[in-house]
């Protein structure tokens, strides 16, 4: 049994830590988190041991009446690997805390791309992180855009690819962010850190992503325009997307019309917080014209980089290879809706 240490338990690391617990080849050793509040209480209930990421701050743990099992250091020691799921920047300064006890570190999408050697993306290039000390797990709208065009490019090449990224402005919990009633092109300066984000996993692809963001929690919206190297009718796309596994291919007949029906669809679907793992991609906005294919996908910031984690929790391991890894994630967290 992998051994998994969760330092950072917001919204990231809470749900790596439940999907690890789903996993038959892991368990979860504990959770580090900086201050009691509402998580680390559910932390407790739900049977992790919580470990304090910050000593001065053990204390206000015991004042909350919460049991701390011990420093974070002393959960980084035991563990097989941990899961760096701080917030942006903090995960670069924990690194130094994995090298002194040599444990293998998974970092996500808000860190810099030059802090690890490997961006990881499962689908994509999962063989990259086979055994590294240190790998980012791409960011959410990185995710998604790696998961579409890696069938694209094998099945048919791809010359160019533009993308706008309309993004939500916060998190549903995240009640200091905006904007409020704005629509803000953000960056204004072209391209969005996306394009070169995609450029880790894929370092030949040539491609611009522009980003906004809106008054919106629930998800992001992607508009993607990839020119391929061959001519491709629209129903061949749609049937290389239907084969992947963290695909999504919304049908007309459902009549999801956006992202708040797609929550609502993932919730009537029983699905732990209204978790959507997949890209949502909207079938009929599937559409070719010569070599341009189009469409439109949603993307669940909060959850779709989670099934990512625990493939990368393998990769570095060496606890299995991709379509193994990929096969007992989906089948476990229950990802195909
Ligand atoms: N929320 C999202 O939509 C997505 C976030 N990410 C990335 O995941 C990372 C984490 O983001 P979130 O989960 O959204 O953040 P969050 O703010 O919800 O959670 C971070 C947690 O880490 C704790 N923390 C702060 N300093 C710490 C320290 N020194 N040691 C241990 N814990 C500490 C915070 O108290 C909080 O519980 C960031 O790199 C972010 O860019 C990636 C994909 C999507
Ligand atoms: O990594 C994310 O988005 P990004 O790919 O637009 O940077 C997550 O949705 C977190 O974004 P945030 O930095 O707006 O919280």
């Amino acid at each position: 049994m992998l051994q998994v240490a969760i330092n950072g338990y917001g919204t990231i690391g809470k749900r790596v830590a439940d999907a690890v617990r789903q996993q038959p080849d892991m368990e979860v050793l504990g959770v580090a988190k900086t201050r009691p509040n509402f998580e680390a209480e559910t932390a407790i209930e739900k049977g992790f041991a919580l470990y304090a990421a910050v000593e001065e701050r053990e204390e206000l743990f015991a004042e909350a009446g919460l049991e701390i099992a011990g420093p974070v250091e002393d959960l980084v020691a035991d563990a097989d690997v941990v899961v760096d799921a701080t917030p942006s920047g903090i995960g670069a300064q924990n690194k130094e805390l994995y090298e002194e006890y040599d444990t293998p570190a998974l970092y996500q999408g808000g860190e810099d791309a030059d802090l690890t050697d490997v961006s990881f993306n499962a689908r994509s290039n999962f063989e990259d992180a086979v055994d590294a000390d240190h790998v980012r797990v791409v960011s959410c709208n990185t995710t998604g855009l790696s998961r579409v065009i890696a069938p694209l490019r094998e099945a048919y090449g791809v010359e160019k690819v533009r993308a706008t990224l309309v993004r939500r402005g916060g998190d549903p919990g995240q009640t200091s962010r905006g904007p409020i009633n704005d629509i803000l092109p953000n960056p204004v300066t072209i391209p969005s850190h996306h394009g070169p984000d995609v450029e880790t996993i894929f370092p030949d692809l040539d491609i611009d992503t522009l980003g906004m963001k809106v008054p919106a929690t629930l998800m992001h919206m992607h508009s993607l325009n990839v020119t391929l190297e061959e001519e491709v009718d629209a129903a061949d796309v749609r049937e290389l997307f239907a084969d992947e596994s963290r695909l999504f291919l919304i049908p007309e007949r459902m009549d999801i019309d956006g992202s708040g029906k797609l929550k609502e669809y993932a919730l009537d679907a029983g699905r732990p917080r209204g978790d959507i793992w997949e890209n949502c991609i909207w079938e009929e906005s599937v559409s070719t014209v010569g070599r341009d294919c189009y469409l439109f996908q949603g993307i669940h910031q909060e959850s779709d980089v989670v099934p990512e984690n625990v493939d990368a929790i393998r990769a570095v391991t060496g606890a299995a290879d991709a379509e193994e890894s990929i096969e007992t994630t989906n089948e476990t967290l229950g990802i195909g809706f």
